[in-house]
C-alpha cells in the first residue's frame, strides 16, 4: 500500500511516500519520496498555507501516476475523545477542528492539509495519528491540574502531553539499542524541536511529560516560552492584554525568540560562539531548564536507564547538547565530547556518553513520518 503522511511541525512541513506491505509490519516500508519546508513563519515560506503549495508541487512530481492507498496526517491535539489513529471523515474533521484552539500552531495547518488532501484524493482513506495518543497512560496525579474539578470535567482541562509519536519511536529504538524489551523500558526521553518536551517513560508507558493541555507548557522553545508563573497571565489581563495578544505573546513572541532575537537554534549557538551575549543568555536558560526537568524525570520514572535526545536541535545541535551534557554531571552523566561531536547527521543513532557514564546518553533519529506511515496502514487494513 503507498502511503503519503503529512507532519505539520510549528515550524515545517514534513512529508513521505511509503510503500507498506502486510509482510514486514513495524518497519515504516519502504521510503519512495520525502521533503520538508522548514523555516515556516520567516521571510520565504510565510505560514503552512504557502509550505503545502510547495510540498502539492513536489508530490505532483514525484508521485507521478502511482496510486495512493491512504494518507496519514500528524494530528498533534486528540483532546479527550482521540485516544489512537482514527479514520478522518467530515465528522472527524470538525471535531478536530473544534480543538484548534489547545494547539494554535498545530491543529489548524493540520486541518488544512486534510481539507487539501480530501480535495485532491476524494476516494483515498485518510488517518489522524495523534501526539497525545501516547500520554493516554499518564496517572491521575501528573495528568491533574491542582485546580477545581469543575474545570476538568466541564472543559476538559487537564494535562495530554505531546509529541507521542516521536516518543513512542525513538523510546522503541533506544530499547532496542540497549537491549532491554520496550516493556521494561525505563527512561527520559526529550525532543528538541521547535517545539520542545520531555517525557518521563516507565515500562515503555508515559508517566510524565512537560507539556500540558497545550504544547505550550514545559521547556522553552523556539518561540513559546514554556513554563511561566500564571500570575505574569492575571497581571497582563487586567492590563488590558486581550486573549488573542496572550496566544501571540505565549506562542509565537516568546522562548528563544524572545530573549535571542531568533528561534533558529542553528543561527544562535553561531550567534553565542561569535559572543553575542543574548544568544548566550538564550541557551543557558534552555538548557537549564531542560536539565532540570530530565533530573525530576528521573525520578519521575523510578530511575532512569537511559536519556534519549531526539528533534531538530536534540539529533542536530552539538553545542546545545554539550551544554545540557554539563549540567547532568551531578546525575554521574558523563559527556564524550568527540561522540558529541560527530553525532547527528544522519539517520544512524549513536551514544554521547562516555563509557563511565552513570547511564547512556543517546542520540536517536526520529522518524515521525514511519511511525504515521505505520499506523495509517493498519487503520486502513483492518477497515
Ligand atoms: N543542523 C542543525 N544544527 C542545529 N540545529 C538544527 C539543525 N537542523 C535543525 N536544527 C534546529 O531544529 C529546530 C527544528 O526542529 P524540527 O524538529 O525540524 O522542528 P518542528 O518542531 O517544526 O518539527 C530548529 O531550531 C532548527 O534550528
Ligand atoms: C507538539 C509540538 O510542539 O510539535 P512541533 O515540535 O513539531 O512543533
Ligand atoms: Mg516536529
Amino acid at each position: 500500500m503507498l502511503v503519503l503522511v503529512l507532519n505539520s511541525g510549528s515550524s515545517s512541513l514534513k512529508y513521505s511516500v511509503r510503500r507498506l506491505d502486510s509482510g514486514n509490519p513495524g518497519t515504516g516500508g519502504q521510503e519512495i519520496a520525502r521533503g520538508a519546508i522548514e523555516r515556516i513563519g520567516e521571510d520565504e515560506v510565510a505560514d503552512h498555507t504557502v509550505a503545502l503549495e510547495l510540498v502539492a508541487e513536489e508530490l505532483a512530481g514525484s508521485l507521478g501516476n502511482r496510486q495512493l492507498g491512504a494518507v496519514g496526517h500528524r494530528v498533534v491535539h486528540g483532546g479527550g475523545r482521540f485516544t489512537g489513529p482514527v479514520l478522518i471523515d467530515i465528522e472527524i474533521t470538525r471535531a478536530l477542528e473544534l480543538l484548534n484552539p489547545l494547539a494554535p500552531l498545530h491543529n489548524p495547518p493540520a486541518v488544512l492539509c486534510i481539507r487539501a488532501a480530501t480535495r485532491a484524493w476524494p476516494n483515498v482513506p485518510q488517518v489522524a495519528v495523534f501526539d497525545t495518543s501516547f500520554h493516554r497512560t499518564l496517572p491521575e496525579h501528573t495528568w491533574r491540574y491542582a485546580l477545581p474539578d469543575g474545570l476538568y470535567r466541564r472543559h476538559g482541562i487537564r494535562r495530554y502531553g505531546f509529541h507521542g509519536i516521536s516518543v513512542e519511536y525513538v523510546g522503541r529504538r533506544a530499547a532496542g539499542l540497549l537491549g532491554v524489551p520496550w516493556a521494561n523500558f525505563d527512561g527520559v526521553i526529550a525532543h528538541l524541536g521547535n517545539g520542545a518536551s520531555a517525557t518521563a517513560v516507565r515500562g515503555g508507558r508515559s508517566v510524565d511529560t512537560s507539556m500540558g493541555f497545550t504544547p505550550l507548557e514545559g521547556l522553552m522553545m523556539g518561540t513559546r516560552s514554556g513554563d511561566v508563573d500564571p500570575g505574569v497571565l492575571v497581571f497582563l489581563l487586567r492590563q488590558g492584554y486581550s486573549a488573542d495578544e496572550l496566544d501571540n505573546l505565549l506562542n509565537r513572541d516568546s522562548g528563544l525568540k524572545a530573549v535571542a532575537g531568533h528561534n533558529d537554534m542553528r543561527a544562535i549557538t553561531d550567534a553565542a560562539a561569535a559572543g553575542d551575549e543574548e544568544a548566550e543568555l538564550a541557551l543557558e536558560m534552555a538548557a537549564h531548564r531542560l536539565a532540570r526537568y530530565i533530573g525530576g524525570y528521573h525520578v519521575a520514572c523510578g530511575g532512569a536507564k537511559a536519556v534519549v535526545l531526539t528533534g531538530g536541535i536534540g539529533e542536530n545541535s552539538a553545542p546545545f547538547r554539550a551544554k545540557v551534557l554539563g549540567k547532568l554531571e551531578p546525575l554521574g552523566i558523563r559527556a564524550d565530547p568527540d561522540a558529541n561531536e560527530a553525532a547527528g547527521g544522519t539517520e544512524e543513532a549513536r551514544s554521547v556518553s562516555a563509557p563511565d557514564s552513570a547511564i547512556p546518553v543517546l542520540v536517536v533519529p526520529t522518524d515521525e513520518q514511519a511511525a504515521i506511515a505505520e499506523a495509517t496502514a493498519a487503520v486502513v487494513r483492518a477497515r
